[in-house]
């Protein structure tokens, strides 16, 4: 049974965040009054438009950018700056991975920094790099991979530093769409198998489906917020032709049409 903890809980109360100057009564809102309690273990979708402020959430919630206002905890902390307890997955691995080092190098690259023994590190990126799907693999350097490969990569890598949070910022939208589906349904898999709380963030409703249990659309920006929430009842691996996915795809769909 998935431990639940209350260490991987994320909770977004009244959050604001705008990059204008603050000028009396004229702050341009990238988001604005964004309320949000993600459960530890849970699989949570960020959907929404392109540009209505996806990846400032996902940033905020990282501790990469800081807010305007309100407050994202993560369990009874405040997120002041990034933490080892939440990892990031962007879309292109390229720009995360060292060119100059192996998969099993890139793997283990936060395992040495941390001076995890050899023997302990080596055991550590066996487990992911497995889990990933990329035995046999290890020697490869990232110009000898292909693009769901280098993802896998920085999955791995993500996985052996033990965050108790992922926050993926549309890890598979670079790729291709059988990769796609594949690296959809492993994800999935390896989350069922770890206690993980994964925010995700897409623009694609299927990918959405696919995966989250539950799914905040986020509104148009400036100004944007999470309107509504789904919960998504179908069991994994979710089937693109039950009558259920195809329900909520239109509900879902419905928000997005103008
Ligand atoms: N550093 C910044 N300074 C000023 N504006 C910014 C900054 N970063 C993002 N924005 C603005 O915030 C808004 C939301 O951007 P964000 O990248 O969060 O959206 P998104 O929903 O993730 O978009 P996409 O789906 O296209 O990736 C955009 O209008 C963008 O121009």
């Amino acid at each position: 049974m998935r431990a639940v903890s209350s260490q991987n809980e994320i909770h977004i109360e009244q959050l604001n965040k705008s990059y204008a100057q603050p000028t009396a009564g004229d702050l341009h809102y990238i988001i604005q009054n964004v309320n949000l309690a993600v459960k530890g273990g849970e699989f949570f979708v960020l959907l929404g438009p392109s540009g209505c402020g996806k990846s400032t959430l996902l940033s905020l919630i990282a501790g990469f950018v800081s807010k305007t206002s309100g407050q994202v905890r993560v369990g009874e902390k405040e997120v002041e700056r990034p933490g080892q307890d939440r990892a990031v997955v962007f879309q292109q691995a390229d720009s995360s991975l060292f060119p100059w080092l192996t998969v099993r190098e890139n793997v283990e690259f936060g395992l040495r920094m941390k001076r995890i023994p050899v023997a302990k590190r080596e055991e550590i990126s066996n487990q992911f790099i497995s889990l990933v799907g990329l035995s046999g693999h290890e020697s490869k350097y990232p110009r000898e991979l292909s693009g769901g490969m280098k993802q896998r990569v920085q999955l791995a890598r993500v996985l052996s530093n033990d965050p108790a949070i992922l926050l993926m910022d549309e890890p598979f939208g670079a790729l291709d769409a059988m990769t796609r589906r594949t690296m959809q349904r492993e994800l999935v898999r390896i989350w069922q198998d770890t206690d993980k709380t994964v925010i995700f963030v897409t623009h694609d409703i299927q990918e959405a489906l696919l995966m989250g249990g539950r799914i905040g659309i986020m509104s148009q920006g400036p100004s944007s917020r999470i309107t509504d929430i789904y919960e998504v009842p179908l069991a994994y691996p979710r089937d693109l032709s039950d009558p259920g996915f195809h329900t909520l795809y239109n509900q879902i769909q419905s928000h997005f049409d103008e």
